[in-house]
């Protein structure tokens, strides 16, 4: 499955490796992540992160795509600053404005007693201190200040780092909420504590300052589970209302028993357990504080991830509720046949591109299934699947329901407008099924949408961008339909960019025995055993409504048994029909069709109805013409009248409502396929 990809823009390049490494830490390769230098499609961009605030300034980036990364302090550095003396003068230097007050007021939070002065480039004036603190900006500090403090690139905090991954729509269940270096670099100070006992006051009140602005829960124990030390956010995250006097000293496997994790004294760390508190549920590490080879004590960090939950859950009920979210993926498409792994295959190929797909195939191939899978494979699989059948969609009201419309353009219209089914597919896929069936009105607003990525709504002037790919499919002929002037061609080769077919069903007959047995599960509580001839039967059926008829032959077979076996007499309707026109019986037909004129002229006319029944068309003579010379087969209309005469007589075809057209009967189908088998003609 492909990786969301994430567009890292920073000041400089040390920034970028910096973050890099960061997120990478955290959430493994998980994510892709781009610099602007790179190659890419900002169509396939999921989140673009800037390290500051300046940097978005006269790009033109999609703005619903956009964080400002907040930035913490790098934790090993404070040991240079806690040493100064109290109010110490020091000159705060950074590469910008805005950069250098946001120093500033970290280190104000942080308790430091120091004086701040800012630098930057582009400010006149500067003091000149004896100190100067700078995150990686070296150059810009000024050459007469000599002792210079770097206290690094100043890293992402965690809440961003847990605001990108949901973002990205990854897993959060499985994330590391922490990595274990930022646990260490905290456990690293607090080992200070222990070890230098002279400046045990200062650096508790620095630890303590530490602590508190860290946005995590944090609790200290020693080596009897004694707590030591809490912090002001694991007062908030529990709802405590003790006094601190009653928590330090208490035992917390008393105090908080769901957050005294067990394990075992060679595994120091415990990572990532989801653990529920009253009504809340937290993200607890812990880990162990040796000095020389002894535990001392343990340090528990935890982060309420309730919010982070529910907002997921939320997303994705408001989805579900409006029905728009994908409900299959590759594993509902069964089948073992080579023409279906083939498919599988160039579906996987296609799932991770973010084209355009026309999917083409006969009625009930599982189009829809496929282009859900298609969906789910996609980066888009957490936003909106949309699908729009154009064969059930009046052409009045076509219009307004694809791109919506805004408050009083009708009567009856929606207070505040609508939105169409192309703003509701945003950032998801919307699938175009039935796209043969469009008007050629329709066929230009849809181009429209397609070439320009925005819709306006009907009687409206605004003008909405949307980011949606499409998939289309279709069981009719569209490249013949270009021709007979029906579809447009520019809206062809638009969508025509990616196809896939789907067999039909008579073209992989061995995943048949497989389909039965899946689909059976789901009608009968039973399993029934199903007799050998009704098997052969269901082999030899030309099965043109494809999977959708199959499934309603097993829904109808499950209902007429008796007990739990499946025998000849519980075969619906059409098998019926084809077990009393036995192959003797063809052959008779066929022998008589001899008698009255060439076979493969009868071919032609009876495969070029079963196609158009296929598609749901009815064609007059004048088609069948087109459509035999195309196969080399030469007849005039007369002689098409003539045949289709003698086609009625033996009950192969039959005429349409009102005379309209030709049709042809089951058994005609029959005697279609019965011809191609036997070889009495070139098909
Ligand atoms: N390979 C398959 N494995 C399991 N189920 C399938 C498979 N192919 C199709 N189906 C099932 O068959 C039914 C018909 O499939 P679907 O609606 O996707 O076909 P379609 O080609 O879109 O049909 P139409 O052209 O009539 O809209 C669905 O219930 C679908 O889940």
């Amino acid at each position: 499955m492909s990786r969301p990809i994430l567009l890292l823009i920073t000041q400089d390049d040390r920034t970028f490796t910096a973050f890099h490494k960061q997120i990478t830490n955290f959430y493994g390769d998980r994510i892709s992540i781009i610099h602007k230098r790179d190659k890419y499609n900002m169509e396939d961009v999921k989140l673009i992160l800037f390290s500051s605030k300046e940097l978005m300034a006269g790009g033109n980036y999609p703005s619903d795509k956009v964080i400002v990364g907040r930035r913490a302090i790098n934790l090993n550095s404070i040991e240079q600053l806690v040493v100064l003396p109290k109010k110490t003068e020091c000159l705060i230097v950074n590469n910008a404005k805005e950069s250098t007050y946001d120093t500033i007021e970290y280190l104000n939070n942080l308790g430091l007693d120091l004086t701040y002065h800012s630098y930057y480039p582009g400010k006149k004036d500067y003091k000149k201190t004896a100190v100067a603190i700078t995150p990686q900006a070296i150059d810009n500090v000024p050459k007469d200040i000599e002792n210079v403090i770097n206290i690094g690139i100043r890293p992402l905090d965690i809440s961003t780092l847990v605001e990108l991954g949901t973002l990205l729509g990854i897993d959060m269940q499985d994330t590391h909420f922490y990595s274990a270096k930022y646990i260490k670099e905290i456990i690293d100070l607090s080992r200070e504590l222990f070890d230098s006992l002279s400046h045990v006051n200062l650096l508790n009140q620095e630890l303590d300052a530490i602590l508190n602005t860290v946005h995590d829960g944090i609790i200290a124990t020693d080596d009897r589970k004694n707590i030591i030390k809490m912090n002001n956010a694991a007062n908030r995250i529990l709802g405590l209302s003790m006094k601190e006097e009653d928590i330090i000293g208490a035992k917390i496997n008393k105090l908080f028993p769901k957050l005294d994790l067990q394990f075992s004294d060679n595994e120091p760390y415990h990572e990532n357990k989801l653990v529920n508190v009253h009504d809340k549920k937290l993200v607890v590490n812990k880990m162990t504080i040796m000095k020389e080879d002894t535990k001392i004590g343990d340090v528990t960090a935890f982060q309420d991830v309730t919010r982070i939950l529910h907002l997921e859950q939320d997303i994705r009920k408001q989805i579900q509720r409006k029905g728009f979210s994908s409900r299959y993926t590759i594993s509902d498409i069964f089948g073992n046949s080579p023409k279906i792994k083939d498919t599988i295959r160039v579906m996987e190929k296609i799932g991770k591109t973010d084209r355009s797909v026309l999917i083409l195939g006969e009625n009930g191939t599982g189009k829809e299934l496929f282009a859900h899978s298609i969906h789910h494979l996609s980066n888009r699989k957490n936003g909106p699947f949309v699908p729009v059948n154009f064969a059930g969609l009046p052409e009045s009201l076509a219009e307004s329901e694809l791109f919506g419309y805004e408050e009083g353009t009708f009567t009856g219209a929606t207070k505040g407008g609508k939105q169409g089914l192309f703003e509701l597919a945003h950032n998801g896929t919307i699938f175009l099924d039935e796209i043969g069936d469009a008007s050629l009105n329709l066929q230009i607003l849809l181009l429209r949408v397609l070439q320009e990525m925005q819709v306006m709504r009907v009687g409206g002037r605004r003008i909405i961008p949307v980011n949606v790919r499409v998939i289309a499919a279709t069981n009719r002929d569209l490249k013949q339909l270009v021709q007979e002037g029906k579809f447009r061609e520019d809206l062809y080769y638009r969508l025509f960019v990616l196809p896939l077919r789907i067999p039909p069903l008579r073209e992989r007959k061995e995943d048949i025995p497989l389909l039965i047995h899946s689909f059976i599960k789901d009608y009968s509580a039973v399993i029934p055993s199903i007799d050998d001839d009704v098997m052969q039967l269901l082999l030899d059926y030309h099965w043109p409504g494809n999977i959708r008829e199959l499934l309603s032959v097993i829904q109808y077979m499950t209902i007429v048994m008796d007990g739990d076996r499946i025998t000849v007499s519980d075969l619906p309707e059409q098998f019926k029909e084809t077990r009393t026109s036995t192959t003797p019986i063809s052959s008779d037909l066929i022998e008589k069709l001899k008698l009255e004129g060439e076979l493969s002229d009868y071919y032609q006319i009876l495969k070029c109805l079963f196609e158009a029944k296929q598609q749901s068309k009815t064609i007059g003579r004048g088609k069948i013409v087109a459509y035999a010379a195309k196969n080399h087969v030469h007849l005039s209309e007369q002689q098409v009248r003539k045949r289709m005469e003698v086609l009625k007589d033996l009950d192969l075809i039959y005429s349409g409502n009102k005379g309209k057209g030709s049709k042809i009967t089951d058994s005609g189908i029959e005697l279609l396929h019965n011809l191609e088998n036997s070889g009495e003609v070139s098909t």
